[in-house]
């Protein structure tokens, strides 16, 4: 499978391209649209989201509910669009306008933005066509083909699920969802205001939000994605680039403002000895090879486990503040202190529903490329045959 996204976050619409799903595999707008529409939630979100209403369309790749095989186009309209018509134009000016109103519109790069360099490397001056692709607004589109990947992944039997871990500094405790199922965390996270799982650290990162927001200020945070389901041995040892975590790290990594990946018990391994990290290998009739702990997140030598899957990412805060930072206007030179017309506070929920779309895009294609995946069917019996395989080793 690959997959490519177009479109600008004030053009006229998004764009996404997925190849090499299997055919037969059932697909709706509608199984994408839920998904979309969690991204656009979460407490913390600032006044683009009152606009848009992201719902996508299914252009090609699909017939009655089933793909076939063919190229899926996926698009999602920008209803911001109509306000921005003169500014993003796709046609020339026509002559009666003066391209210094419309065209240069920003020469004052936000520090913590791709503007400053983006104009840099492409030679804008008008840094609106950095800010316009290296918008957030792009993941939507890696949400839909997220939400494709989920639907391919819950036809063979593996689950996905996100939740936010931390914000601004207060943690949930895992004590409080240990031993919920993939289902019970869901159906938690969809309910809460932050897509958090403990319901006291909820309300603590709720009003530490609106805290934030009073400040003119931002908060990043901590998300965490859980694959369950996933059959051992997918990834591989054999050369650096097929190792399972470092595609998920890499995936983690690509969401706008995402600074680190960890997997299991990540960064705290460092003050760990080896014996509380490492994972006994135990083995039963009814489950096969599995593990009593699960402190290395269900990845060895770059190949899953059969153990579930958990790697978080953390975002630093937001970069555009109402408290505005310095910076420098490339025209004159001058220092000036930004002053901004909108932006989300707090963006953590919305990313937790961003992470965990685009670590089950990578989980999907790492599946397609382990195993012969041109019908569903053929697949869902190549790895029912192959956990069988694997069970009795
Ligand atoms: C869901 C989501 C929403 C975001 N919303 C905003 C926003 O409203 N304002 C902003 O300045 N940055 C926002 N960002 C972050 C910027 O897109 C990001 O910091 C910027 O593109 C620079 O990339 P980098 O932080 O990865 O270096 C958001 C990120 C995500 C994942
Ligand atoms: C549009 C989305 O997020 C946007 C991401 C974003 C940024 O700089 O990354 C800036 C804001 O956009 P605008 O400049 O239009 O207010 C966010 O609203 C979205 O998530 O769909």
């Amino acid at each position: 499978m690959r997959y490519i996204t177009a479109g600008e976050s004030h053009g006229p619409q998004l764009t996404a391209i997925i190849e090499g799903l299997p055919a037969q595999m059932e697909l709706t707008a509608e199984m994408i649209n839920k998904e979309l529409k969690r991204r656009q939630g979460g407490h913390g979100r600032g006044r683009r989201m009152q606009i848009e209403k992201d719902r996508v369309e299914i252009s090609s790749g699909v017939r009655h509910g089933k793909t076939m095989g063919s190229p899926v186009t996926l698009t999602v309209v920008n209803d911001d669009w109509k306000h921005w018509t003169g500014i993003m134009g796709v046609e020339p000016l026509p002559e009666d306008v003066n391209p210094e109103d419309v065209k240069r519109q920003i020469t004052r790069p936000r520090p913590g933005h791709a503007d400053l360099v983006g104009g840099m490397k492409y030679g804008h001056r008008d840094l609106r066509n950095v800010l316009e692709r290296s918008s957030a607004r792009e993941t939507t589109m890696r949400v839909a083909i997220g939400a494709v990947a989920k639907q391919f992944l819950r036809q063979l039997g593996i689950e996905t699920v996100a939740h936010v871990t931390e914000i601004g500094g207060i943690k949930t405790d895992p004590a409080a969802y240990a031993d919920l199922s993939i289902e019970e965390l869901r159906a938690i996270i969809e309910e809460d205001a932050v897509y958090c799982a403990d319901a006291d650290a909820s309300v603590k990162m709720t009003a530490a939000i609106d805290d934030i927001k009073k400040r003119g200020d931002t908060l990043g945070g901590v998300v965490e994605v859980i694959i369950e389901g996933c059959p051992p041995g997918i990834g591989s040892y054999v050369q650096f680039d097929r190792k399972m975590d470092g595609k998920l790290a890499g995936a983690m990594m690509s969401i706008n403002a995402f600074k680190g990946v960890e997997v299991g018990l990540g960064f705290d391994m460092a003050k760990m000895p080896g014996s509380e990290v490492h994972d006994e290998i135990s083995w039963n009739e009814e489950l096969g090879y599995y593990r009593k702990s699960n402190r290395l997140g269900g990845l060895e030598g770059g190949m899953t486990t059969g153990m579930p899957i958990v790697v978080r990412g953390v975002m630093k805060p937001i970069p555009t503040l109402y408290k505005p930072l310095e910076s420098v206007d490339i025209d004159t030179k001058e220092p000036f202190v930004a002053t901004i017309e909108r932006s989300d506070p707090c963006a953590v929920p919305a990313a937790s529903v961003v992470a965990e779309h685009v670590i089950a895009t990578e989980m999907a294609k790492a599946i397609m490329e382990e195993f012969r995946s041109d019908t569903m069917d053929g697949l869902q019996k190549d790895i029912e045959q192959y956990r069988q395989y694997v069970k009795e080793f």
